[in-house]
This record gives C-alpha cells, structure tokens and sequence, in this order.
C-alpha cells in the first residue's frame, strides 16, 4: 500500500486535500483524522503537520509526501521534489522598516527573526553575512515593533502582512515556493505505485490549465489555424460533410482561450467552442 504524508493544516491543508479528492482519492471528512485507508487505491493517507512532512518522508517510513518547498529546504531532511504543485505560492523574503536596512550587505551584526531557521541560517551563511537568527513560532511581522529583531524573514505572497505591520521588503527574494511532492532523495522512483499516484496530479494539474477547444475551418486555413492551436502533441483534424472543410480538436491553456477564440475567428473559424476537461492521463 502507497503511504502518504497529506499537510494536516495551514495554507497546504486544504488545496491539497482538494487536488487528492480530484484525483480520485478520499480524503478524511473530519479534520481530527489523523490516518485514513482509501482500500480501493490502495493508499494510505497520513495528516501530519506541514512542517515535520519531509522529515518523516526521509526516514522512509513514508513513500511520498505534499509539502512546501520552502519547508523541505528549511528542514534540511534528506528528501527531494518530485513535481510542483502550483498552489500555496509564495516568495521568502527578506524585511525591514523602512529606510534601516537597504540591502543584503546591511544585515551583518543584525538579529533576523523567522520561523525557517534552515533557509535563513543557509541563505546567510552562503553569502558570508554575520547575523544572529532567533527562531519564532509565526506572525514574526511583529518581532520588530517588539524589538526582538531588527530583521525578519518570512514568506510574503500578497505583502499586505508586510504592509500591515509597516515593512518593506530588503533585497532579492530567497526563494520562490509552492506546494510539492516530495520522496525519500535516490528513492525508487519508477514504483509503479507512486508512478499512477503522479501521473494522477499530473491529470488534476493539466485539467486546472487547459481547456478543449473545438472549431470548424477551411482547409486553406487549417496550416494558420493549428499554428494557433497546436495542442499538447498534434490536433485532431476530421473531415466535414461540407467539402472543404474540417473539424479541429486541440487543447489550449484556458489562460490564452479567448485570446485564441478571437484569433481563429479573424482567419475563418466558425463554431469554436471550448469545454472543461474534468481529468486527464497525458
Ligand atoms: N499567505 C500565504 N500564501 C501562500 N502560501 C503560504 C502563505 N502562508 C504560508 N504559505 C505556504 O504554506 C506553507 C506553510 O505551511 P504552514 O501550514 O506552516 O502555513 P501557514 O498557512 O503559515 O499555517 P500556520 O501559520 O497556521 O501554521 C509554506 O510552504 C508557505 O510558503
Ligand atoms: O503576503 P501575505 O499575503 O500577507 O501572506 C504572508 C503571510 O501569510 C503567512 O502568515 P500566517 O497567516 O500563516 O500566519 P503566521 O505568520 O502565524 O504563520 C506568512 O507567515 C505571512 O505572514
Ligand atoms: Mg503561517
């Protein structure tokens, strides 16, 4: 049985419990579960916290787990990503009050405050700046106003914590995060198991982004038209009744679809429809 480490709470918990249940898995209906059984995938799921994911997923108890990339690399545990899950996007950063603080260089002799000491501690040390870390448990905004620190370090997405507390950001982001897979680092990868567990997420992340989009064109026009829908390897091209003519099938990424409506529409395409794929094997 494929066991599972799932985020229990938190920004991870819910968007991944979503994207499992999309892929076909169940999921707990009671968020004290600690541990469900999904017999019929042959999974077993465990809720634990975020943080400690990665750590139970290095000591091999575990064979796959989601986190954040920003908690693999804080824990310093022996796992690796195995794919990007594009939610909980954040970038870590660097921040301070303003005008006391410009750049990367001014942080020597400073206290940073942040509740990823691994990332903080490496990121320092890497470019050789003398600083002190103290580790606090969360809402570190408020470490400065409280004189704890003159610095904190902290995920930031849309900045209004930052602006709340009277920060702004000091240097280049430290690192761009987001949910992920992640495995016991040299596992076996091709388990067949964690292979269909993949090629599932894979299904939900593809569903997400792209639409089918179908139209009706004229074969002087077909070349012009599957340049603007190329599809993920080749569209479909089928003969019409009316001579001439031919039906396209292509997916495109539901981002560009109205761009792309607009576009075909302008070189001859005639009933162009997009519909929502609801789960897909690439
Ligand atoms: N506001 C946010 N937007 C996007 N991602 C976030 C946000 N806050 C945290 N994350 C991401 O969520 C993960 C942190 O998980 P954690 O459960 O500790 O988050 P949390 O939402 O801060 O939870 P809590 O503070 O309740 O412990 C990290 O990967 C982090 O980058
Ligand atoms: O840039 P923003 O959109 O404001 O998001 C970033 C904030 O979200 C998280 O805080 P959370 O609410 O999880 O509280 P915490 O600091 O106690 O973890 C994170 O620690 C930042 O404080
Ligand atoms: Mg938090």
């Amino acid at each position: 049985m494929l066991r599972i480490a799932v985020p229990n709470k938190g920004s991870l918990s819910g968007p991944a419990a979503d994207m499992l249940h999309e892929a076909g898995y169940q999921q707990r209906r009671d968020s004290k579960e600690l541990r469900i059984v999904d017999p019929g995938n042959d999974v077993e799921f465990f809720y634990l916290r975020p943080r400690d994911i990665a750590i139970y997923v290095a000591s091999g108890q575990l064979d796959i787990g989601i986190t954040g990339r920003d908690l693999l690399v804080d824990s310093g545990a022996d796992a690796e990503e195995i794919l990007p899950l594009g939610f909980a996007r954040s970038t870590f950063r660097y921040a301070t009050k303003p005008g006391t603080v410009t750049g990367l260089a001014d942080l020597k002799g400073t206290t940073v405050a942040t509740s990823y000491e691994g990332i903080v501690a490496g990121h320092l040390a890497e470019h050789g700046i003398d600083a002190s870390v103290v580790h606090l448990d969360g809402a570190v905004e408020t470490a400065i106003q409280l004189g704890v620190a003159q610095v904190i370090a902290d995920v930031v997405e849309t900045g209004t914590s930052l602006r709340n507390a009277g920060l702004e950001v000091v240097g280049e982001p430290i690192m761009q995060s987001e949910a992920v897979v992640i495995r016991r680092t040299g596992a076996d990868g091709e388990a067949p198991k964690v292979q269909q567990f993949l090629r599932r997420l894979q299904g939900v992340l593809v569903a997400r982004t792209y639409v089918m989009m179908d139209y009706d064109c004229r074969v002087e026009q077909l070349e012009k038209a599957v340049a603007l829908t190329p599809g993920l390897e080749s569209p479909t091209i089928s003969p019409l009744h009316n001579e001439g003519w031919v039906a396209v099938r292509a997916m495109v990424p539901a981002k560009n679809a109205q761009r792309i409506m607009d576009d075909l529409y302008e070189i001859g395409a005639r009933a162009i429809l997009t519909t929502a794929i609801h789960a897909c094997r690439l």
